[in-house]
């Protein structure tokens, strides 16, 4: 899941493109860069790790200009190698920039069919230079010595049919502008905004609407899925439906965990989805769990807050801070290795001893997906004197791979996998464990834009929204599984 913007302004966007990063670091902690463009000229400056670590402060001399577009990466193909940070450059035609979120499961395909047919070489591993190169030889195709709209919305269409699975996309075109695109199901976030001023009006485009709150841009829309939009540099903004059948079908695990609550997504309020993901929840409980006697209602840090205050509330208990979080760990989640997960884990959370002692505690979750939190936070209020645990998901069980940006390519290293919820409970140490229901979380999510009427919800019900080959569920789970990554 990685995080993206684009923006064209009046002054150098580097700095603020640099902040937009470190408000969506949360999408990608592994590698982040900058390109912007100044007289005709991009600068780059990309590399692993946190933004905070990326730029230096003479990044800010290199990076001039004022329209740029930046990345943090999460991967999802190829490797975590400096090679396949983003932006990635192609010099023809015109010069051009991406920054992808999401992933291509015909990637391999097309990287053949772009040396053999289009003379195009790839160089990395990543899906997202097939995807540039996509654009890129369908632009020449589609303009003549100028480059216009008409072009860059064939480009886009002609990357619609050729390309498969999720992208979310920005470009800049060195003397033209800023290009941004979702696929046809919009399985990836985008929006964009406005920033009015006397000396033009200033466009920023971005995963998500936290970075335009940032900097007080105005919302506009999200970008719908199949649709383009293209901001020139003398600030016209341009807007094209460029699929044949779009449908918008929302990754329904960006409400669940990886999106901040403060965002908008496809007009759905992150924290009022998981506020209602709490309310619903908590209504399974009175029905499963009438007889129990909970003494206190505990969130796990950091994404299942905001469902658990509803939830407590629901069920009449105490809401408690039983865990504290070091706020200078990021996500474990989203941490490349399982060893490295497992430690993080620990080193981020710690017990607060008196709020667990013969207490009978329900912990609640934002979802369980390979058990390393879980299992050792179940185990924590044990040690703390927890007399029963109980545990809640707000999401279902994750069953199934994600092959649309969310780096879970094999079944096998989820807990739920091929298991029923009471051999999860016990494995995870639980007392009792209780899941969401798939209705009741794609309501929560849809009861904020009755316009949504599917999600991509394919880890938890095995239904792809694209038609995904099983070769490739093999392929992407024999390169990035936790083994072949060590
Ligand atoms: O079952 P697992 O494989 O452990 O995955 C699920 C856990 O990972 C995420 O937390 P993370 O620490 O990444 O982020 P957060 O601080 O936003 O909760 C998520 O919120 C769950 O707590
Ligand atoms: N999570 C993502 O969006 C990843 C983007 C791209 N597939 C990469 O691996 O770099
Ligand atoms: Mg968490």
């Amino acid at each position: 899941m990685c995080g993206i913007v684009g923006i064209i302004g009046n002054n150098h966007v580097a700095s603020t493109i640099y902040e937009c990063l470190t408000i969506l670091q949360h999408r990608g902690q592994d590698a982040a860069g900058i390109a912007t463009c100044q007289d005709g000229r991009l600068e780059l400056v990309k590399n692993n790790g946190l933004v905070s670590d990326v730029f230096k402060s003479e990044s800010a001399q290199i990076l001039k200009g004022n329209a740029g577009i930046g990345h943090v990466r999460y991967p999802t193909a190829g490797s975590s190698n400096y090679e396949e940070s983003q932006p990635f450059y192609v010099n023809s035609p015109f010069g051009i920039a991406l920054a992808h979120n999401g992933n291509l499961h015909n990637a391999e395909q097309l990287k053949k069919e772009l040396f053999a047919e289009d003379r195009r070489h790839i160089n990395t591993h990543s899906d997202s230079e097939v995807l540039l190169n996509v654009f890129a030889h369908e632009l020449q195709n589609a303009s003549g010595l100028m480059i216009t709209p008409e072009a860059v919305f064939h480009a886009v269409s002609r990357v619609h049919k050729r390309c498969q699975g999720a992208y979310a996309n920005v470009l800049i075109i060195p003397g033209y502008g800023i290009v941004a695109f979702r696929d046809p199901n919009g399985i990836r976030p985008l929006v964009y905004g406005v920033r009015k001023s006397a000396e033009g009006d200033e466009y920023m485009v971005a995963s998500e609407s936290i970075a335009l709150d940032l900097h007080h841009f105005e919302l506009l829309d999200d970008v719908a899925p199949g649709e383009a939009i293209i901001i020139t540099n003398d600030r016209q903004l341009h807007r094209r439906q460029c699929a044949e059948n779009p449908q918008l079908s929302p990754c329904v695990f960006e409400y669940v965990y990886f999106a901040r609550p403060d965002s908008m997504i496809d007009d759905v309020s992150v924290y009022k989805a998981r506020l209602r993901m709490g309310e619903k929840l908590a209504e399974r409980i009175k029905e499963r769990w009438a007889d129990e006697d909970i003494d206190v209602v505990i969130p796990i840090p950091e994404s299942s807050r905001t469902s658990a205050i509803p939830m407590a509330y629901s069920l009449g208990v105490k809401f408690r801070e039983g865990f504290i979080k070091n706020r200078y760990i990021g996500r474990t989640f989203i941490m490349p290795g399982q060893e490295q997960r497992i430690k993080s884990v620990r080193r981020k959370l710690n017990a607060v001893e008196l709020e667990f002692r013969n207490k009978n505690v329900l912990l609640i979750d934002d979802s369980i997906v390979r058990g390393t939190t879980s299992r050792q936070i179940i185990q924590m209020a044990r040690e703390a004197g927890a007399k029963k645990v109980f545990f809640a998901s707000a999401a279902p069980p994750v069953r199934y791979p994600n092959v649309y940006g969310i780096d879970m390519p094999v079944a096998e290293e989820l807990i739920a996998h091929n298991r029923t919820e009471e051999e999860i409970g016990e494995l995870l140490g639980a007392d009792g464990l209780i899941y969401q229901t798939l209705e009741d979380l794609e309501a929560a999510c849809m009861e904020g834009n009755p316009k949504i009427d599917r999600f991509d919800s394919s880890c938890f019900s095995n239904e792809y929204v694209t038609n995904v080959p099983k070769e490739y569920f093999a392929k992407i789970g024999a390169m990035r599984s936790d083994d072949a990554k060590q």
